[in-house]
This record gives C-alpha cells, structure tokens and sequence, in this order.
C-alpha cells in the first residue's frame, strides 16, 4: 500500500502510522483528494487572505453591514431545493467527536440526527481523524460495533440517527498529506475521504452524503463549498443537489450574509444553525480592543442578552424566508454525578430548548445523549400532531437589524478576578486535553470544546491589550495581575491533574500556547492553529 500511495504523483503522506486507515487511504480516494486540492487550495488561501482583509478594515473603523452589492439576493424571491425525507425532522441532534464508542451511543442516543465532529469537538491527531473516518465508513455499513476495556459491548441498534459530518474549517490543513508539497486542506481532506467512500452507499441507503459546515465568514467561503460539492457530485457521478449541508452561523460576518450563504449553497442546502460559542469568540476577535465591544464574564454572556437573541431570532427568519430549517445551539451544560448540579443541568437545557423552539427553530443541538429526551420534549410540545418542523413560521414579527447585531451591551455585566481566573484554567486545561488527543472535556460541569475554549483565551487577550480595563472590586486588569493568576491557576491544574500526567509534558506545552496567544500583539486567528504545531 504504501508503495502504491507513493506512485501517486506529487502526493505525499508524513504520517505517524499508515497501520490504521489503509483501506481508506485508498489510490483512487487519495487521487480525489488531491484532485479537490488542485482545483480549489489556491481559491481557499484567497479567501483566507480576505479574511485578512475585512479584519484591517474593521481595525480601521469600518463597522460590518448588510452587504450592498448582494441586496438583490435579500429581496428577491427564491427557495432553496427540495429536502430529503431523513432531514425533513431534525427536532433533536446530537453531536460529538469521532470516537467509535461515541459515535455510536450517539446514534443510538434517540436523536433524530448526529453530527460526527471533526472541528471543535475533534483533536485532528492523524489518529483521530483516520480512525474517526474508519468509525463513520463502518457506521454507515452498520457494521460498527466496540467492546470496551471493561467488556461493555457497543452495537447499533435498529433505526439509529441520522449522519451528518462536520469536517475542519477552511483555516486548517492536514500536515500529514502533502500535495505537490504543501499541506492539504483540511477541510477538502475530511470532506473528501467521507465523500468518495460514503456518498454511493448512503444514497443505496435512502440517506445521502449530508455535511455541516463550520467557521464560515462570507458567502464567498460558502460558494467555495459549493463549487466543492459540485466537482464531487460529478466525479462520483451521482446526481447533483444529492449532498445536503447545514451551515454554523458562528462568526459576526457571517450574520450579515445568511440569506447570500443559503442562496450560494440553495441547491445543497439543509439549513442554518446558531452555532453560539464561536459566535461570541468572533465578536471578541472582530472587535478586539474596541471600548464597544469589550464582553464581560464569560458566564453573563447567554443566548437571552439582547444581541445574542438577535442573531438568534434573525437566523430562524433567514432560514424559514428561503425554505430552510434553523437548528438551535449547543447549551454547554451536561449532566453530573451530583444530584444538585444535575437538577441545575437540566433545568438551564430545558430553559435553553424550549426557548429555542419558542422562537420558531426546527430542531436544536444537544451534548449528551441523557439531554436527548430533554430536547425532545420541547420540541414536541411546539409540533402538533403531525407537524414535522417549524418552516411556516415565518418570523414576521422579526426584522434584519445590524443595529441589534452590533450593540454589545450586557445589563449589569462586570469582569471579575474570578470570572478571569476560570478564563485562565479553562483555557490551558482544554488545550492540554486537545495535546492529549481529546477534542471534547467536561470541566467544571460545562461542556468545554474549541469553541469554548476560544472564548476563555480571547476574553484574557480582550481584557490585557485594551488596557485601563478593571475587575468589578476596582483592581487594574495588567499584565502583572496576570502572570500572579497564573501561576497560581498552574499550581491548581497541577494539583488537580496529578503528577504522571503533569509529568507527560502537555501541560507545559498547553500553557505555553496560551500564554503565548494572550501575550501576542496581534490576535492569533485560531488557538487551533498554535496548538496544531505540538500536536504530535
Ligand atoms: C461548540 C460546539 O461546537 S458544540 C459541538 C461540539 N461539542 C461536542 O460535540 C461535545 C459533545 N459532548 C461530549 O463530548 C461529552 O458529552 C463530554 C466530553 C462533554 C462529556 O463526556 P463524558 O465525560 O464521557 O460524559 P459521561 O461520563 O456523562 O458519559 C456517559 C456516557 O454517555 C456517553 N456520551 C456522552 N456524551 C456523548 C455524546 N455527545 N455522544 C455520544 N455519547 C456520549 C459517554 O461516552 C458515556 O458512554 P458509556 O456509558 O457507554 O461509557
Ligand atoms: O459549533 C458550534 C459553536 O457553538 O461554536
Ligand atoms: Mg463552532
């Protein structure tokens, strides 16, 4: 095999290990990857540089709007295709990473659909992602089965979720394969092998190649996906519009483009979903260091304060104007072992869900399969007998506002030293589990992701460099103040994390990189990114 991947002209494969994954790793799948890659890494590298660009011209004044050369798209009348039957209902989703155990209690879990994660739930170690590939080809065969250490024994039961992928963002590559000497998409590499060895089979299947997509910033990046889905449909020969896709409205700009995003994937789409915890990471990071937009505690900031519940509301009128479902978001609070934690768990999700179904979402996310039922619930009660989804709400009472996107104020909110600290040890234990090769931890009873993560780091980047900021007990937020948190909050991680696994060297590695992102004049796009270059 490995001497068949090497005739591949131009392709090479640095793995760790080609033990796992060679199956799929296949010459034929592998020349469709670097066929995607030809065709689309210059356009991708553009767009990123774009958003290169909109970001100076926002540090230079320039407020995000309502784009005036694709007005013509918001007002006119169009619909997005037709939506298979097996997404007509997505009242309840689950996600998670790519682990074969989870995977398939997510598809047993009662959900209606699953989102197998390799973005923010995902450590993209080369393992991870080949195993996590192998996890969903077996899946899909229904011929995925797992016997635990403990001898507990996972198989599918009948009628399981339906699949959807989510693969990496558009900013990250795959070190592990080189095209023509440089890394490939990430993206195109997930997407791909997924797509080349899945899309016949589930459409055998009655189902099809449905995907999420994450960290879009314009419409532009959504025709990329789009053009992407083309090729592909047209290389397997299978009829085009059969890949299906839900887009995370999770960054500001993207707010001002849903409508443009829905029409340049119309023929390919399933829906939008409020995909919350970047969505606040990106208002940090858009705005950086503008007294307008500088957040409080990261707690304070929920889906009911009032620009959060903009987006929210506009998002279910973009969708349901153009056809499309509106999937609601992840609540971050999972179950625990303490009963009182627990009975607060689920009361904050059942707020969050009937909320959401309130609003006129179809459907929404939940974290853990105990909180499938919870979801499950709320949406009931909105769906009466035989109501499938929400899509003739048509959210009248709604209005597109920059305005409501844009103002940034929270009533009564405040940084505090402790609301700072948590940012801290949050922050560098997430990143130490990524290093560790675990993309989704639950810390401090919160679901704690990328996302998540990505908040806690740009609060403290937000709350240094704007400077003459102070903690709600009048205290100066400096540098100083910082290093002191720190190592305080380091000597706790240790102590919780206890000395074998301190002594495994993530930890040092984890605080490096964050220190390092918090310390950077310049915002660092991705903590991902950073961390990427230690991950094995
Ligand atoms: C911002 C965003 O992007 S949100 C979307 C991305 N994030 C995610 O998808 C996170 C999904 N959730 C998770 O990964 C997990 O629930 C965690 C890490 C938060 C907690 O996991 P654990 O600590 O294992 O939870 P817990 O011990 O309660 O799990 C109980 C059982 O449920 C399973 N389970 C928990 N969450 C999930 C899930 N999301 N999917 C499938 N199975 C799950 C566990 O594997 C375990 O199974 P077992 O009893 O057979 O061993
Ligand atoms: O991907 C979801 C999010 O909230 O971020
Ligand atoms: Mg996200």
């Amino acid at each position: 095999m490995i001497d068949q991947l090497e005739k591949i002209e131009g392709l090479q494969i640095v793995a760790p290990s080609l033990d796992t994954g060679r199956e799929l790793l296949t010459e034929d799948a592998l020349e469709f990857v670097a066929a995607l890659h030809r065709k689309f890494n210059n356009r991708r590298k553009e767009l990123l540089e774009k958003r290169k660009q909109v970001q100076e011209s926002i540090d230079n004044g320039k407020m995000l709007s309502f784009l005036p050369e694709t007005e013509n798209i918001r007002n006119s009348d169009w619909t997005v295709a037709p939506i298979p039957e097996d997404l007509q209902d997505r009242r309840t989703e689950i996600t998670g990473p790519v682990d074969r155990k989870m995977v398939i209690n997510a598809l047993n879990s009662g959900a209606k659909v699953f989102m197998a994660d390799f973005e923010d739930a995902n450590s993209p170690t080369w393992e991870n992602c080949i195993n996590g590939q192998i996890n969903l080809y077996d899946a899909n065969r229904r011929q995925v089965d797992f016997t635990a250490d403990s001898g507990k024994e996972y198989k599918l039961k009948e009628d399981p979720a339906v699949l959807k992928v989510r693969p990496r963002g558009w900013h990250l590559t795959e070190k592990h394969i080189k095209i023509d000497g440089e890394e490939v998409s990430a993206s195109l590499f997930d997407f791909g092998i997924y797509f080349f060895h899945n899309a016949k089979e589930l459409l055998s299947r009655g189902s099809g190649p449905y995907f999420y997509l994450p960290k879009l910033e314009s419409h532009l990046e959504a025709k990329l996906w789009n053009d992407v889905f083309v090729m592909a449909q047209n290389y397997l020969e299978i009829p085009q519009g059969s890949i299906k896709a839900t887009v995370l409205i999770e960054t500001i700009s993207a707010a001002f483009e849903m409508e443009e995003i829905i029409y340049a994937l119309k023929e390919h789409m399933a829906g939008l979903n409020a995909g919350r915890w970047d969505y606040i990471f990106s208002i940090i990071k858009k705005f950086k260091t503008n007294p307008d937009f500088i957040m409080p505690d990261r707690s304070q900031v929920t889906m009911t304060t009032p620009f959060m519940a903009a987006y929210a509301e506009q998002l279910v009128k973009a969708c349901h104007k153009r056809g499309a479902h509106a999937i609601g978001g992840m609540s971050a609070f999972i179950p625990s072992k303490n009963e009182e934690v627990n009975k607060q768990a689920f009361k904050k999700v059942k707020q969050d869900k009937k909320r959401e179904a309130s609003i006129g979402y179809d459907g929404t996310w939940v974290a853990h399969p105990l909180l499938v039922p919870v979801a499950m619930e709320e949406f009931n009660n909105v769906l009466s007998e035989g109501k499938v989804n929400q899509k003739d709400d048509l959210r009248e009472q709604v209005e597109f506002k920059a305005d409501n996107l844009l103002q940034i104020e929270i009533e009564g909110g405040k940084i505090t030293e402790a609301g700072f600290r948590n940012n801290i040890n949050v922050a560098i234990l997430y990143i130490e589990s990524w290093l560790n090769g675990v993309g989704a931890a639950a810390l401090y009873n919160l679901m704690e992701d990328a996302a998540t993560a990505e908040i806690s780091r740009a609060q403290i980047w937000q709350w240094l460099h704007t400077g003459g900021l102070k903690f709600a007990n009048g205290n100066p937020i400096d540098f100083q103040i910082y290093e002191h948190f720190l190592n305080e909050e380091r000597k706790a991680i240790e102590e919780m994390l206890g000395e074998e696994r301190v002594a495994s060297g993530n930890l040092n590695k984890a605080v490096r990189v964050f220190d390092n992102l918090v310390k950077s004049q310049e915002f660092l796009p991705f903590l991902t990114l950073l961390a990427y270059e230690y991950l094995d």
